[in-house]
């Protein structure tokens, strides 16, 4: 290159400029060529150069005779034996296989081939895209404008350039009047070199604001649209997959209409003036040119892609190991109680190394890469140069205008390369918005907000489950439940046991309409609560899970959160909330009080805590039916006298269906169901229960009463 400049300046005496345009035109080229974009300045879009500018059948309510035993359930003999598959839904964690791959029915769409790129676009998408940037039309319409201003300025630089350098290098004129003709060219170019530099951050501020603009209501719908689903929609959903339509995709869609249209618009438009420019100023070196150009511009855009798919491969590795880190790290008290650390870090190492082989490969091939662009590229120029030399020589060139051609060139080499990437970012745009319009147009199953809403005055809660079957809609072929009646009078306590996996939590998930029945009614009052609101449904339930999930924000808030209009609470509300749940003394020790924040999933309070701030968010929403999960994770004795004593204040008055683990609960209940084979395998008094000796319940309680001699033995 040094020879380059060198020869160029022996020869015709041009000074630094041209060889610093040259080089810094060849760098661009070679760089946008490889990364299949155009090349850009630090900052949005901004081109590179000194003077750049620019129900059921329901099966019908089956009739119910009072149960002998105390007239709640119906019971019903097994259809059929055998359990669902077990799974851990509660505290305990389990990390996913990473080769869980498939796509269940009902789950959103994978990324495509090659991981984010169709090859054919409905015409549908392209309208839809086109509504999306509808509202910001006038914006983006002033960005054309802009655009075009700047992509002028640009344009005719080289000219212009080329204008002042032969005005230097003009024989025959007296210093005076050169200097003045070249003091007031560059005054001329400096006013459109600013005209261009304020339509291009005219153009960029537009460009960004209407593209983040887009981003932010295209968000919006989609979280929208995310929360209405219903809840089976997330058991086949991955949270990750799903946040990654909500942040990835958004943005490839925004940047697919705005910077990457402008980006697009600019360089068709810039390559047609730079060949026409190229043409007008020497059309003899143009020809020339164009016929060496193209060939090595499509070698360049294959080996690019091709080095793009070993970079897609990369970056694949990559996203393995990370979410193997992120998901151990989060869970890092589990991987600390099993003394795991150093089998995740070789785990982890493992990961990285094959990041390290992969990326060994595509550094061999970007090696290659550069070094063929590099000498081609040179190759190019000297080619040009020589070329143009003897045109100089032959005087059908002046060095003002092989100055030009050469920056012509360059901007043409720019815009080639930026076409390429503009179809491929084009591409992964219309990828990334069918992935979002199969989110937007996802009806729920179940719906969020139609339905009856009764006079709650007037309501009793009187629960009841009628001939219920049901399974999980990602497990059809493992039910859950075969024709299982329940019912639970108003004002009562049933409290629900069963071993492990037979489904109480299930009963939960029903009655809240998270799951509807495959078959049966499940009522309240004697209304199907398919018929009901589910929104007002949900406001007449209070829940207070095992395990209960805290937000990661005060105390006051997550409290602040069981009530219909969190706005409208006062400060006394969430106090007393917290006196009846035995929560207040604690919150007060906190320096902060109630606006401690509790971190993420309330990982800064203990066990009995968490609890009763849980109890207190349900005593504030004041629900008319309870349905509690009772922890089974050992409590202290005083932290478990405080919740025990929370929850019968909150059970109080209520009809209160309660998956019991303790005995002192159990002997509370007005009733106990016992859960067995899909179906209340039995359902009475707990005495009565208790009377029968070769019972489900007995044996159960049997068990219960010797784990907890083994546990207090273990304590001692
Ligand atoms: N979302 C789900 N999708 C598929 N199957 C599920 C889902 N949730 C639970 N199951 C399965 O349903 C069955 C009943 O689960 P459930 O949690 O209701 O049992 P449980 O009696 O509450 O158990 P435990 O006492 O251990 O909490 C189990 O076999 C479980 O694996």
């Amino acid at each position: 290159m040094r020879l380059l400049i060198r020869m160029t300046r022996c020869t015709h005496g041009v000074k630094h400029i041209r060889p610093r345009l040259l080089w810094l035109g060849h760098r661009l080229t070679l760089s946008a060529a490889l990364r299949g974009k155009r090349p850009s300045l630090p900052g949005p879009s901004t081109p590179t150069c000194p003077f750049s500018t620019s129900s059921s059948p329901r099966p019908g309510v089956s009739v119910l005779t009072r149960s002998p035993l105390r007239g709640f359930c119906l019971l019903h003999p097994p259809t059929s034996t055998g359990r669902g598959p077990r799974t851990l839904t509660h505290s305990p964690v389990a990390f996913a296989s990473s080769s869980s791959t498939s796509t269940p029915a009902g789950s959103v769409k994978e990324d495509t081939e090659d991981g984010q790129t169709p090859t054919t676009v409905p015409l549908e998408d392209v309208k839809r895209i086109l509504r999306l940037a509808h509202p910001e039309r006038w914006k983006l319409a002033a960005a054309v404008g802009f655009l075009s201003v700047s992509s002028a300025v640009t344009m005719s630089a080289p000219f212009l350039l080329g204008q002042v350098i032969d005005t230097i290098y003009t024989t025959g004129t007296d210093t005076e009047t050169m200097t003045a003709s070249l003091t007031s060219l560059c005054i001329m170019l400096t006013g459109v070199f600013l005209c261009g530099g304020a339509a291009n951050a005219a153009r960029v501020y537009l460009m960004q604001t209407s593209g983040q603009q887009i981003v932010r209501n295209l968000r919006a719908s989609i979280f929208s649209s995310i929360l209405k689903q219903e809840v089976a929609f997330f058991d086949r959903n991955k949270t990750g997959e799903l946040i990654n339509r909500l942040s990835a995709d958004t943005a490839v869609v925004g940047r697919s209409i705005t910077d990457n249209l402008s980006d697009g618009l600019r360089a068709v438009a810039q390559a047609a003036a730079g060949v026409s420019m190229m043409f007008y100023v020497s059309p003899s070196l143009a020809s020339f040119v164009l016929l060496i150009v193209p060939p090595m511009a499509g070698l360049a855009v294959v080996y690019g892609r091709y080095l793009r798919s070993i970079s897609k491969q990369t970056q694949d590795a990559l996203a393995q190991a990370t979410q193997l880190a992120e998901e151990r790290i989060s869970n890092m008290r589990t991987v600390r109680a099993f003394g795991k650390e150093l089998s995740e870090v070789n785990t982890y190492i493992q990961k990285t190394d094959h990041v390290l082989d992969l990326a060994k490969k595509e550094a061999v091939l970007r090696a290659g890469f550069f070094g063929v662009t590099g000498l081609s590229g040179n190759l190019m120029i000297l080619s040009v140069l020589y070329k143009g030399g003897l045109l100089m020589a032959s005087q059908h060139m002046t060095v003002g205008e092989l100055s030009s051609f050469l920056m012509y060139t360059f901007w043409v080499g720019i815009s080639i390369a930026g076409l390429s990437s503009f179809y491929s970012e084009l591409m992964k745009g219309f990828g990334a918005g069918s992935r979002l319009w199969e989110l937007l147009d996802r009806k729920p199953e179940l719906p969020l907000s139609e339905g009856l809403i009764l006079p709650v005055d007037q309501l009793k809660g009187r629960l009841e489950f009628c001939d219920v079957s049901f399974a999980y809609p990602t497990r059809k072929e493992a039910p859950i439940f075969q024709n299982l009646s329940l019912l639970v009078p108003a004002g009562s306590i049933m409290a629900v046991v069963g071993p492990s996996g037979s489904g109480k939590s299930t009963l939960v998930s029903l009655l809240l309409r998270l799951y509807d029945p495959d078959t049966g009614v499940i009522t309240i009052d004697g209304h199907d609560i398919r018929d009901l609101n589910p929104y007002w449904l949900r406001g007449l339930i209070g829940t207070v899970n095992q395990e209960p999930v805290l937000f990661s924000c005060s105390i006051r808030d997550n409290i602040a959160y069981g009530a219909v209009d969190p706005d409208a609470v006062t400060t006394e509300d969430i106090h007393q909330a917290a006196r009846d749940a035995n929560a207040y003394g604690f919150i007060q020790t906190f320096p902060k009080g109630f606006d401690t924040v509790v971190g993420e999933k309330g990982v800064l309070l203990s066990g009995g805590q968490k609890q009763r701030i849980a109890i207190a968010r349900a005593l504030l929403k004041n629900p008319k039916i309870l349905l509690l999960d009772e922890a089974t994770s050992a409590l202290d004795a005083e932290n478990e006298f405080l919740v025990q004593e929370a929850l019968e204040r909150l059970m109080e008055g209520r009809t209160v269906l309660i998956i019991a683990h303790r005995l002192s609960t159990i002997q509370n209940a007005n009733a106990v169901a016992v859960l067995d084979q899909r179906h209340i395998a039995e359902c009475g008094q707990h005495t009565e229960l208790l009377g029968n000796r070769e019972g489900l319940f007995r044996r159960l309680m049997e068990k219960q009463a010797f784990l907890h001699e083994e546990q207090k033995r273990a304590l001692r």
